[in-house]
């Protein structure tokens, strides 16, 4: 799914304006009524105080339309506008008309009106600020939103919550609307999903307002969201004649003194994920741990016993994942950096092994192109710096994308997978995952499918995507706090089976009474 920003929403919005011949008004009044069909299927009537907050754009609008179809329908309501500016937009005052002219009056609230009470049972509807945010509000709005905060009601979003930008990053976090629930117009937004904003959002819904299906589909976003649907059409078949050659060999390599389990979770997922050989390369003491814990990988072993000094092969592997628990010694250092001169086959880069390129940014010309690497954040942050907020790092990392022609998995809550301008988001994953080793799964995984053909950008999107599918069918028997990485690889099989499970169909009556 696209994510488009709020200037291509604008321009979605004219040109459905000039196509369907139709005033924005209408487009306006489509909106509303989503709203309210979205809250009257939940509400049903119910008698439950409800606080409709308005600013005086068009978010605002949206607001003051929703009031009168709640008003129509008999909901117990209570309507402010947040007097924030004179310039209140035309359809904002069209609708305000409308709703006078059913006798309700909106309490116009300015700077120095007192706060209105909200009870936690009741619910507030937040339509202060939409997409055309561009600065951030006043102190006395500022105010209001804190308020609302703090309230403990229900909070739900028209569009956005607000107070948040929608293309940067915010510049006061008290100023932002704390949602549970956003009805998002057409798209869901880039700051839905990013680590400093995200948690303005408890739950997200996009209502589709009909907005121009040619334009949507013709123009290209910076960022996708990835689910399902998006990684189907990645997927490569198993052949009927393939054998273990056909799926490729990963070499994994990594390891020193207490860190050889780091080795074992990336070469147990790198076979899970589908690769037809897996080979471990580790320091001595590590060969009996992994021949006695895998069975089915083959081990290769540095000369030296607990750190790796030479990384040195005669086998033809398809792919390399290097770098978890390496540790960072000067041989270990030397012995990587010697690898890079002379590799020749495509990478997987993690951990210790991202480390190194950091504090030797000489030898990030060495990597083959397309070569993945997989950050969390503070790997991220050592290898391009610091960043002020979360949009001029996706900025730094596409730049370091392009300079070195790389794949980044920057790796969160959303795992953003970045090649060139490009980002795709994924929404697979969960808390339970924030736990020692899952990082080095997520790299066996995309070695993994490396080994089996898949392009370096579809490996690392499909395999972010897995990854974090198989946390999310662990959970549900682990829970979040028991969740460990090996229940992560034990679940690649699931994950696997249930991109092609049918989503449930719910029972219709004839077999509900055929069962009977
Ligand atoms: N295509 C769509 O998505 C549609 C969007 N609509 C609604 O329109 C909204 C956007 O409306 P607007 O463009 O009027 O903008 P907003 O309603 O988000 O903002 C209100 C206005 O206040 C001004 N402003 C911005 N920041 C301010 C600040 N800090 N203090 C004071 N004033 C400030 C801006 O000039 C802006 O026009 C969307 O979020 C959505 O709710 C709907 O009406 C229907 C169609
Ligand atoms: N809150 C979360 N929601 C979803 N996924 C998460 C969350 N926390 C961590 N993860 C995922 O777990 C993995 C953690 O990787 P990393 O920090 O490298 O761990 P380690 O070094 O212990 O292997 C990443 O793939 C990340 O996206
Ligand atoms: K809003």
């Amino acid at each position: 799914m696209k994510l488009y920003s709020a200037k291509q929403i604008y321009k979605a919005d004219q040109i459905s304006i000039k196509k369907e011949e139709i005033g924005s008004n209408e487009l306006m009044e489509r909106a509303a009524l989503q709203l309210f069909n979205w809250m009257h299927l939940r509400m049903q009537g119910a008698p439950v105080k409800i606080h409709l907050f308005c600013g005086i754009g068009n978010n605002g609008g949206d607001g003051i339309a929703l009031a009168r179809h709640l008003v129509d329908h008999g909901y117990n309501l209570e309507v402010y506008v947040i007097n924030y500016s004179e310039k209140r937009s035309k359809d904002f005052l069209i609708n305000l008309d409308r709703l006078k002219d059913r006798k309700i009056w909106p309490h116009f609230m300015n700077s120095d009106d007192e706060l209105p009470a909200i009870g936690r049972e009741d619910i507030i509807v937040d339509g202060i600020f939409g997409i055309g945010l561009n600065r951030t509000p006043d102190d006395w709005v500022i105010k209001v939103i804190q308020h609302l905060n703090n309230s403990q009601a229900f909070i739900l979003s028209i569009d956005i919550p607000s107070g948040l930008f929608t293309d940067q990053g915010p510049e006061n976090f008290d100023a932002i609307i704390k949602s549970n629930y956003v009805l998002s117009f057409q798209t869901p937004k880039l700051v839905f999903f990013l680590p400093e904003t995200g948690g303005f959002i408890e739950q997200w819904e996009v209502l589709d307002i009909g907005l121009d299906p040619e334009y949507l589909m013709q123009t290209e976003t910076e960022y996708e969201l990835i689910g399902k649907n998006e990684v189907l059409t990645l997927y490569k078949p198993r052949e009927k004649f393939g054998h273990k050659g056909t799926y490729g060999h990963s070499l994994i390599v990594g390891g020193s003194y207490g860190k050889i389990g780091s080795v074992c979770l990336s070469s147990k997922a790198a076979l899970c994920a589908g690769s037809g050989l897996v080979t471990s390369y580790v320091p001595r003491i590590g060969y009996t741990i992994l021949q006695t814990a895998l069975p089915e990988i083959m081990v290769l072993t540095d000369l030296e016993e607990k750190e790796l000094t030479e990384i040195k092969f005669d086998i033809e592997p398809s792919v390399v994942g290097i770098g978890m628990g390496m540790g960072t010694s000067d041989v270990s250092i030397k012995a990587f950096a010697s690898f890079l001169e002379q590799n020749k086959f495509p990478l997987v880069i993690d951990a210790d092994a991202l480390n190194i390129l950091s504090k030797k940014k000489e030898l990030l010309k060495e990597l083959p192109e397309k070569t993945i690497l997989t950050p969390h954040p503070k790997e991220l942050e050592r290898l391009i710096g610091s960043w002020k907020d979360d949009f001029e790092k996706l900025k730094k990392v596409k730049e370091f994308s392009k300079k070195y022609n790389c794949i980044v998995v920057v790796k969160g809550a959303h795992t953003i997978v970045v090649y060139n301008d490009k980002g795709y988001v994924n929404t697979t994953g969960n808390p339970g995952m924030a736990t020692a080793g899952t990082g080095d799964v997520l790299t066996g995984v995309i070695t993994g499918l490396l080994a089996q053909g898949y392009p370096a950008l579809d490996a690392s999107i499909f395999g972010v995507y897995l990854h974090g599918r198989s946390g999310d069918i662990a959970v549900e028997s682990t829970g979040f706090q028991s969740l460990t990485a090996s229940n992560v690889i034990d679940n690649l099989a699931n994950a696997y089976l249930d991109l092609f499970k049918l989503p449930e169909q719910p029972v219709t009556e004839e077999e509900n009474q055929s069962n009977q």
